[in-house]
């Protein structure tokens, strides 16, 4: 096949409607199908657009099928490519068939230009043939800089990785918007699950709040897998609606299967991380001195099982003693809570890099800020011999006293708190992300108001209507 018949335009059929549970993506991306409607009208309204746009977020999270749902609404082509595409059929072609699709893209305007695994091109790893790459990436970059703002051709990328791009796509210009497009939380996983099993008869003891509750850490592709296996398996069993038994069948299924099982959570760790990320909560809005919660999460990421983000308040260049004790106690929070609610032979290792952390801080108090009385105010460096045994192992015993009246201050104040504790946590299992302010209503009993819960979907709610009338 000559290179330059490879790109053909696709025209999409896919909608807004059809990418559920990513609302900011969506919200971000609407601009983009204003403008692609009539390009030259926007820019002459005075709107100014993002020459390419990146999108970034695990596999199976939807990013392909949110380009497509824009060109699908604006009505306008799809040239869909992927980065390792552009060399995997004969190395050294890749700059002529990124120079071949912008010239067909540019004839087909307004259009979308599509790159999926960006990173293959653009990244730095896994290349077989770096010269050939880089000409591909530089060829790209020509295209994109010698864009004119109302030619109508808009460049979404994708990427799993973008950390690992080259920096020169991601100037001014160039790749200069980024969209994440994150793993659903659990109200985006209900509706994932609504949109996919609308066509799919379920039996009325299916609860998709419960499903959606006991999927976290699954990509949209995953919770789609997950309707489209228990809906095979129910018509395989010769069954008339797919039940919660064929669902969490099919869970497993996938779970064996990926590398998910990691990711996905067991209810019991959920519940372990509740109290911990409580915890720390809880510790950070009973101490003076300690930054203010922003949110705290159990959605597991990365090779965290949740955490607490706290935002330090107006521009922190210097901490006092009393804040860095603050500090030392929210750290003790996490595994504190562990040990009160579970006992000490359940602790986890969950609290690793909790410890790691507040004995760095512990130490530099002592060798570096000059915080402890028996050593003294002087400079010690640690990682120099300058430091004598004796000298060291006082340093060790002031370390470890800090850290341990840190633990006893977090254990009584958790102790005294617990029911509070256990209020954070109930309310963490059930919304998996709480902002500071709604673990401040939690608290005083208010309750969460303005919060969009997972809504009934319709068919829950006609699974309930079923169930009162029976
Ligand atoms: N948010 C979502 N809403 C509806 N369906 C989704 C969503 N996310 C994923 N899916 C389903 O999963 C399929 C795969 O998603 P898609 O290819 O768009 O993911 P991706 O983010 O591009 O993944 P990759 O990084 O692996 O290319 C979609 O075709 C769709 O069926
Ligand atoms: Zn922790």
């Amino acid at each position: 096949m000559p290179a330059n018949t490879i790109h053909m335009a696709e025209s999409s059929d896919k909608r807004f409607t059809d990418v559920v549970g990513v609302d900011e993506a969506k919200a971000e991306l609407e601009e983009i199908v204003l403008y692609l409607k009539d390009p030259r009208r926007f820019t002459r309204l005075g709107g100014k657009l993002p020459r390419g746009i990146l999108l970034t977020g695990p596999p199976g999270t939807g990013k392909t099928l949110l380009a497509r749902a824009i060109a699908g609404e604006a009505g306008v082509p799809f040239f869909y490519t992927s980065g390792s595409e552009f060399e995997e059929m004969f190395v050294g072609v890749g700059a002529k068939r990124v120079r071949d699709l912008f010239r067909e893209a540019k004839q087909r305007s307004p259009c979308i230009i599509f790159i999926d695994e960006i990173d293959a091109i653009g990244g730095s790893r896994t290349q077989r043939d770096q010269q050939s790459m880089k000409m591909t990436l530089n060829q790209l970059l020509v295209e994109m800089d010698g864009f004119e703002q109302n030619n109508g051709v808009i460049v979404i990328a994708a990427t799993n990785f973008p950390e690992g791009l080259d920096r020169a796509l991601v100037r001014p210009g160039r790749f200069d918007r980024r969209v994440s497009v994150p793993l659903p939380d659990i109200n985006g996983r209900l509706q994932i699950l609504e949109l996919y099993s609308s066509k799919t008869k379920l039996d009325k003891c299916v609860d998709l709040n419960v499903v959606a509750r006991g999927t976290p850490g699954m990509s949209g592709a995953d919770l789609a897998n997950l309707i489209n296996q228990a809906a095979l398996k129910a018509s395989l069993d010769g069954a008339n609606a797919v039940t919660m038994d064929t669902i969490e069948w099919a869970k497993d299924k996938i779970l064996m299967g990926a590398e998910l099982k990691n990711a996905v959570i067991s209810e019991e760790t959920a519940k372990m991380t509740a109290y911990h990320e409580g915890g720390h909560a809880l510790v950070a809005l009973k101490t003076d001195g300690a930054d203010p919660i922003h949110k705290a999460t159990i959605m597991p990421r990365g090779h965290s099982l949740g955490m607490v983000m706290q935002l330090p308040e107006g521009d922190q260049k210097s901490l006092s003693r009393k804040q860095m004790l603050a500090r030392l106690d929210v750290f003790m929070g996490g595994r504190v809570a562990e040990e009160l609610i579970f006992g000490a032979d359940n602790i986890t290792s969950g609290a690793s890099s909790d410890i790691y952390q507040a004995t760095s801080l512990a130490r530099n108090m002592v060798t570096q800020y000059g915080m402890s009385s028996k050593v003294g105010i002087m400079f010690h460096d640690l990682s120099t011999n300058a430091v004598g045994g004796q000298t060291k192992s006082k340093i060790d015993d002031e370390v470890r006293l800090l850290l341990e009246q840190s633990y006893e201050r977090a254990t009584a104040l958790l102790t005294a708190h617990r029911h509070d504790l256990e209020t954070i946590a109930a309310a963490l299992m059930e919304h998996e992300t709480l902002s500071g302010a709604e673990i401040k209503a939690i608290l005083s009993g208010k309750g969460l108001t303005n919060r969009n819960k997972p809504k009934p979907g319709v068919l829950q709610r006609a699974a309930a209507a079923r169930s009162v009338q029976q």
